[in-house]
């Protein structure tokens, strides 16, 4: 019998489904984390030439360029067919949980130039209510003890996120990510509605107006595609 797929196979796997998405001499939307980097490594070795990419991170724009693919700034590009990005986690409407990698303001910038967003995913993402993962909210610094206050009146416990050395984790942005554990989102817009209203708050990390389109997800049995639209 063959061992199961790791995670990490899983996203491999889900990240070549994805070429079948990308059209040669266009420009393309992508994410961040390690999803993407599988994503990014196949379309470099895949030989499709892309005119270029919209990059939502420092992190994925490094690694673009090393892969000899240009990376355009988001204020020249007025429109992009498709958005590639992983997610933390997503429900059955192709809403998600994101900013797990910090990027999520940037992550929804760019999703919002896109006509579609092609989540990839391993399974392990697919949840039936958002929330067990915690959601990422990127914050001014000094309104986020106001916001972690806000997130207990909605029942969630709110910390922010330390890097390696014990410190705020400082984003691209130059901004702190609050995580609220404790929340089940039964319903991703009108939360993303009321903490997007939060003064201080710069992007929160639930991906329901910007929701997948299409999620490709990494399954052991193979690459199972889901349409949202
Ligand atoms: O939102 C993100 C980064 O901000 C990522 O898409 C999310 O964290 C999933 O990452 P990975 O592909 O490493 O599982």
């Amino acid at each position: 019998m063959q061992p199961p797929l790791s995670q990490d196979a899983l996203k491999a796997q889900v990240a070549q489904a994805a070429l079948a998405y990308v059209r040669p001499d266009t420009i393309l939307g992508v994410g961040t984390g390690s999803t993407v980097n599988k994503f990014i490594d196949a379309l470099a070795a895949s030989g499709i030439r892309l005119r270029g990419a919209v990059s939502s991170s420092d992190a994925t724009t490094a690694r673009l360029q090393a892969a000899g693919i240009a990376v355009l700034p988001a204020d020249q590009v007025q429109a992009l067919e498709w958005y590639i990005d992983g997610a933390d986690e997503i429900d059955g409407q192709g809403c998600m949980i994101k900013g797990g990698g910090a990027a999520l303001t940037r992550e929804k910038i760019v999703a919002d130039l896109a006509a579609k967003f092609l989540c990839i995913a391993d399974a392990s993402k697919r949840v039936q209510v958002l929330g067990t993962f915690p959601l990422p909210v990127e914050v001014i610094p000094m309104a986020s003890a106001n916001i972690i206050r806000r997130f207990a009146r909605l029942g969630g416990q709110a910390s922010v996120r330390l890097n390696p050395q014990g410190h705020p984790l400082v984003t691209d942005n130059g901004q702190h990510i609050v995580d609220v554990r404790g929340l089940r989102i039964t319903a991703p817009l009108a939360l993303e509605d009321e903490v997007s209203a939060w003064p201080g708050v710069v992007t929160v990390g639930i991906f329901a107006h910007h929701r997948a389109s299409v999620c490709l997800l990494g399954a052991p049995h193979g690459v199972q595609t889901l349409r949202f639209d």
